[in-house]
Protein backbone atom coordinates (compact mmCIF):
# COMPACT_ATOMS: atom_id res chain seq x y z
CA UNK A 1 0.00 0.00 0.00
CA UNK A 2 0.80 3.56 -0.40
CA UNK A 3 3.63 5.07 2.09
CA UNK A 4 2.29 7.14 5.02
CA UNK A 5 1.72 10.69 3.50
CA UNK A 6 2.09 14.18 5.23
CA UNK A 7 -2.02 13.72 5.95
CA UNK A 8 -1.05 10.44 7.95
CA UNK A 9 0.26 12.66 10.87
CA UNK A 10 1.75 9.51 13.55
CA UNK A 11 -0.37 9.60 16.55
CA UNK A 12 0.79 8.10 19.81
CA UNK A 13 -2.02 7.13 22.04
CA UNK A 14 -0.83 6.32 25.32
CA UNK A 15 -3.93 4.31 26.73
CA UNK A 16 -3.41 4.23 30.60
CA UNK A 17 -6.08 1.54 31.49
CA UNK A 18 -7.20 1.35 35.19
CA UNK A 19 -4.43 3.03 36.08
CA UNK A 20 -4.01 6.37 37.91
CA UNK A 21 -5.91 8.41 40.23
CA UNK A 22 -6.30 12.55 38.98
CA UNK A 23 -3.22 13.30 41.02
CA UNK A 24 -1.36 11.33 39.63
CA UNK A 25 -2.41 11.29 35.95
CA UNK A 26 -1.04 15.41 36.39
CA UNK A 27 1.90 14.22 37.98
CA UNK A 28 1.99 11.65 35.02
CA UNK A 29 1.44 14.37 32.79
CA UNK A 30 3.49 16.91 33.96
CA UNK A 31 6.92 14.49 33.69
CA UNK A 32 5.83 14.26 29.80
CA UNK A 33 5.53 17.64 29.06
CA UNK A 34 8.82 18.40 30.76
CA UNK A 35 10.93 16.28 27.85
CA UNK A 36 7.99 16.79 24.95
CA UNK A 37 8.83 19.93 23.20
CA UNK A 38 7.12 21.66 19.99
CA UNK A 39 9.23 20.01 17.46
CA UNK A 40 7.99 16.28 18.85
CA UNK A 41 4.42 17.59 18.43
CA UNK A 42 5.11 18.86 15.09
CA UNK A 43 6.40 15.27 14.06
CA UNK A 44 3.90 13.43 15.58
CA UNK A 45 0.01 13.94 17.53
CA UNK A 46 0.79 12.32 21.05
CA UNK A 47 -2.78 11.45 23.19
CA UNK A 48 -2.97 10.30 26.43
CA UNK A 49 -6.28 8.35 27.90
CA UNK A 50 -6.38 8.42 31.30
CA UNK A 51 -9.49 7.16 33.40
CA UNK A 52 -12.69 9.08 33.38
CA UNK A 53 -11.96 10.51 37.16
CA UNK A 54 -8.56 11.96 35.65
CA UNK A 55 -9.59 13.78 32.29
CA UNK A 56 -10.96 16.70 33.96
CA UNK A 57 -7.78 17.28 35.76
CA UNK A 58 -5.36 16.40 32.80
CA UNK A 59 -8.09 18.83 30.63
CA UNK A 60 -7.11 21.82 33.36
CA UNK A 61 -3.33 21.45 33.32
CA UNK A 62 -2.86 20.63 29.87
CA UNK A 63 -5.42 24.44 28.96
CA UNK A 64 -3.16 25.86 31.49
CA UNK A 65 0.31 25.35 30.49
CA UNK A 66 -1.03 25.44 26.92
CA UNK A 67 0.85 21.77 26.53
CA UNK A 68 0.89 20.28 23.02
CA UNK A 69 -1.02 16.69 24.58
CA UNK A 70 -4.01 15.35 23.51
CA UNK A 71 -6.24 13.46 25.72
CA UNK A 72 -9.35 10.98 25.09
CA UNK A 73 -11.78 8.61 27.06
CA UNK A 74 -11.06 4.71 27.36
CA UNK A 75 -14.66 3.95 26.53
CA UNK A 76 -18.01 6.56 25.60
CA UNK A 77 -21.73 5.24 25.71
CA UNK A 78 -23.75 4.47 22.76
CA UNK A 79 -26.03 6.01 24.27
CA UNK A 80 -27.05 9.90 23.58
CA UNK A 81 -28.26 11.11 27.26
CA UNK A 82 -30.82 9.95 29.79
CA UNK A 83 -31.65 6.74 32.14
CA UNK A 84 -28.21 4.63 31.94
CA UNK A 85 -26.47 4.71 34.88
CA UNK A 86 -23.06 4.75 35.05
CA UNK A 87 -22.47 5.58 30.96
CA UNK A 88 -20.46 8.40 30.24
CA UNK A 89 -21.77 10.27 27.15
CA UNK A 90 -19.92 11.33 23.53
CA UNK A 91 -21.13 15.20 24.16
CA UNK A 92 -19.71 14.90 27.58
CA UNK A 93 -16.79 14.16 26.76
CA UNK A 94 -16.98 16.37 23.90
CA UNK A 95 -17.35 19.25 26.39
CA UNK A 96 -14.38 18.30 28.17
CA UNK A 97 -12.15 18.67 25.48
CA UNK A 98 -11.38 14.99 24.53
CA UNK A 99 -9.73 14.14 21.14
CA UNK A 100 -10.47 10.81 20.87
CA UNK A 101 -12.77 7.78 22.48
CA UNK A 102 -11.35 3.86 22.20
CA UNK A 103 -14.10 1.92 21.17
CA UNK A 104 -13.81 -1.96 20.76
CA UNK A 105 -10.59 -2.57 22.86
CA UNK A 106 -10.37 -5.86 23.60
CA UNK A 107 -10.42 -5.82 27.15
CA UNK A 108 -14.16 -3.99 26.83
CA UNK A 109 -15.13 -6.92 24.20
CA UNK A 110 -13.81 -9.85 26.55
CA UNK A 111 -14.82 -8.28 29.82
CA UNK A 112 -17.92 -6.41 29.35
CA UNK A 113 -19.04 -8.56 26.03
CA UNK A 114 -19.30 -5.86 23.69
CA UNK A 115 -19.74 -7.02 20.39
CA UNK A 116 -19.34 -5.49 16.99
CA UNK A 117 -23.13 -4.31 17.04
CA UNK A 118 -21.97 -2.44 20.10
CA UNK A 119 -18.80 -0.76 19.26
CA UNK A 120 -20.34 0.60 16.22
CA UNK A 121 -22.82 2.37 17.90
CA UNK A 122 -20.21 3.65 20.14
CA UNK A 123 -18.04 4.80 17.62
CA UNK A 124 -20.97 6.47 15.39
CA UNK A 125 -21.64 8.00 18.70
CA UNK A 126 -18.44 9.31 18.97
CA UNK A 127 -18.64 10.68 15.50
CA UNK A 128 -21.74 12.48 16.49
CA UNK A 129 -20.02 14.23 18.75
CA UNK A 130 -17.01 14.80 16.54
CA UNK A 131 -14.71 13.26 18.89
CA UNK A 132 -12.72 11.01 16.72
CA UNK A 133 -13.23 7.11 17.73
CA UNK A 134 -9.94 4.84 17.88
CA UNK A 135 -11.92 1.43 16.74
CA UNK A 136 -9.60 -1.50 17.64
CA UNK A 137 -9.55 -4.73 16.33
CA UNK A 138 -7.89 -7.74 16.93
CA UNK A 139 -7.26 -11.57 16.94
CA UNK A 140 -6.66 -13.52 19.93
CA UNK A 141 -3.84 -16.28 20.05
CA UNK A 142 -6.70 -19.38 18.93
CA UNK A 143 -7.85 -17.22 15.79
CA UNK A 144 -3.59 -16.31 14.86
CA UNK A 145 -2.75 -19.87 15.27
CA UNK A 146 -5.39 -21.22 12.64
CA UNK A 147 -4.53 -18.26 10.15
CA UNK A 148 -7.60 -16.61 10.33
CA UNK A 149 -5.99 -13.68 12.07
CA UNK A 150 -6.62 -11.08 8.76
CA UNK A 151 -10.25 -12.32 8.55
CA UNK A 152 -10.91 -12.09 12.39
CA UNK A 153 -9.88 -8.67 12.29
CA UNK A 154 -11.64 -7.36 8.79
CA UNK A 155 -14.88 -8.96 10.14
CA UNK A 156 -14.30 -6.72 13.31
CA UNK A 157 -13.57 -4.05 11.37
CA UNK A 158 -16.80 -4.07 8.92
CA UNK A 159 -19.08 -4.56 11.79
CA UNK A 160 -17.56 -1.27 13.80
CA UNK A 161 -17.44 0.54 10.22
CA UNK A 162 -21.19 -0.22 9.86
CA UNK A 163 -23.15 2.87 8.38
CA UNK A 164 -20.06 4.89 9.05
CA UNK A 165 -20.13 7.33 6.38
CA UNK A 166 -16.81 8.38 4.10
CA UNK A 167 -16.30 12.18 5.70
CA UNK A 168 -16.27 10.37 9.29
CA UNK A 169 -14.29 7.39 8.10
CA UNK A 170 -11.57 9.62 7.01
CA UNK A 171 -11.50 11.21 10.56
CA UNK A 172 -11.70 7.80 12.72
CA UNK A 173 -8.41 5.75 13.68
CA UNK A 174 -8.24 1.97 13.45
CA UNK A 175 -5.83 0.15 16.07
CA UNK A 176 -4.68 -3.63 15.50
CA UNK A 177 -3.91 -5.21 18.84
CA UNK A 178 -3.53 -8.77 18.88
CA UNK A 179 -5.14 -9.59 21.86
CA UNK A 180 -1.82 -12.06 22.59
CA UNK A 181 0.70 -9.32 22.26
CA UNK A 182 -1.54 -6.91 24.84
CA UNK A 183 0.10 -6.93 28.09
CA UNK A 184 2.16 -9.96 27.50
CA UNK A 185 5.75 -8.24 26.40
CA UNK A 186 4.94 -10.22 23.36
CA UNK A 187 5.08 -8.01 20.79
CA UNK A 188 3.89 -8.45 17.00
CA UNK A 189 6.45 -9.06 14.74
CA UNK A 190 6.61 -5.32 12.10
CA UNK A 191 5.88 -7.46 9.45
CA UNK A 192 2.83 -9.15 11.27
CA UNK A 193 1.78 -5.92 12.28
CA UNK A 194 2.38 -4.75 8.41
CA UNK A 195 0.64 -7.57 7.39
CA UNK A 196 -2.92 -6.66 9.03
CA UNK A 197 -2.80 -2.76 8.67
CA UNK A 198 -2.18 -3.16 4.99
CA UNK A 199 -5.59 -5.67 4.45
CA UNK A 200 -7.02 -3.17 7.09
CA UNK A 201 -6.08 -0.16 4.33
CA UNK A 202 -7.26 -2.28 1.62
CA UNK A 203 -10.25 -2.91 3.65
CA UNK A 204 -11.20 0.55 3.86
CA UNK A 205 -10.45 1.35 -0.15
CA UNK A 206 -12.97 -1.21 -0.48
CA UNK A 207 -15.37 0.15 1.47
CA UNK A 208 -15.13 3.71 0.69
CA UNK A 209 -14.00 6.17 -2.72
CA UNK A 210 -12.36 9.39 -2.25
CA UNK A 211 -9.08 8.74 -1.42
CA UNK A 212 -10.32 7.64 2.32
CA UNK A 213 -8.13 4.65 2.91
CA UNK A 214 -4.87 6.90 2.55
CA UNK A 215 -5.99 9.40 4.89
CA UNK A 216 -7.08 6.94 8.04
CA UNK A 217 -4.51 6.53 10.30
CA UNK A 218 -3.84 2.67 11.60
CA UNK A 219 -2.01 2.25 14.84
CA UNK A 220 -0.66 -1.05 16.05
CA UNK A 221 -1.29 -1.76 19.86
CA UNK A 222 0.49 -4.46 21.67
CA UNK A 223 3.91 -4.42 24.01
CA UNK A 224 4.74 -1.52 22.42
CA UNK A 225 7.87 -0.16 23.73
CA UNK A 226 10.92 2.32 23.22
CA UNK A 227 13.19 -0.70 22.15
CA UNK A 228 10.88 -1.73 19.14
CA UNK A 229 8.80 1.43 18.40
CA UNK A 230 10.94 2.21 15.55
CA UNK A 231 10.48 -0.86 13.29
CA UNK A 232 7.19 -1.05 13.32
CA UNK A 233 6.73 2.56 12.58
CA UNK A 234 9.39 1.53 9.61
CA UNK A 235 6.15 -0.30 8.52
CA UNK A 236 4.07 1.32 5.33
CA UNK A 237 0.74 0.85 7.18
CA UNK A 238 1.62 1.54 10.51
CA UNK A 239 0.53 5.42 11.90
CA UNK A 240 1.29 5.19 15.15
CA UNK A 241 0.85 3.19 18.26
CA UNK A 242 -1.66 2.70 20.92
CA UNK A 243 0.07 1.88 24.35
CA UNK A 244 -0.54 0.60 27.26
CA UNK A 245 2.26 -0.44 30.01
CA UNK A 246 5.17 2.09 28.80
CA UNK A 247 2.97 4.72 28.73
CA UNK A 248 3.01 4.62 32.36
CA UNK A 249 6.63 5.69 32.51
CA UNK A 250 6.95 9.16 31.01
CA UNK A 251 10.49 8.33 30.02
CA UNK A 252 9.52 5.17 27.79
CA UNK A 253 6.28 6.33 26.66
CA UNK A 254 8.29 9.77 25.63
CA UNK A 255 11.10 7.59 23.74
CA UNK A 256 8.32 6.20 22.29
CA UNK A 257 6.80 9.17 20.92
CA UNK A 258 10.25 9.92 19.42
CA UNK A 259 10.79 7.13 17.72
CA UNK A 260 12.50 9.26 14.43
CA UNK A 261 15.53 9.23 17.01
CA UNK A 262 15.81 5.84 17.75
CA UNK A 263 17.75 2.94 15.66
CA UNK A 264 15.24 0.69 12.95
O1 LIG B 1 -4.51 -0.15 24.50
C1 LIG B 1 -3.37 -0.60 24.59
C2 LIG B 1 -3.09 -1.99 24.39
O2 LIG B 1 -4.00 -2.82 25.02
C3 LIG B 1 -1.66 -2.39 24.53
O3 LIG B 1 -1.29 -2.64 25.88
P1 LIG B 1 0.24 -2.97 26.18
O4 LIG B 1 1.06 -1.91 25.53
O5 LIG B 1 0.33 -2.94 27.69
O6 LIG B 1 0.51 -4.32 25.61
Amino acid sequence: MAPATPSRKPLMAGNWKMNNNHLEAIALVQKMAFALKEPDYDAVDVAVIPPFTAIRSVQTLIDADRLGIQYGAQDVSQHASGAYTGEISAAMLAKLGCTYAVVGHSERRQYHAEDDAVVNAKARAALAADLTPILCVGEGLEVRKAGEHVRHCLTQLDGGLEKITAEQARRTVIAYEPVWAIGTGEVATPQDAQEVCAEIRTRIAELYDGGVADEVRILYGGSVKGGNVAKLMAQDDVDGALVGGASLDPGEFVKICRYRELPV
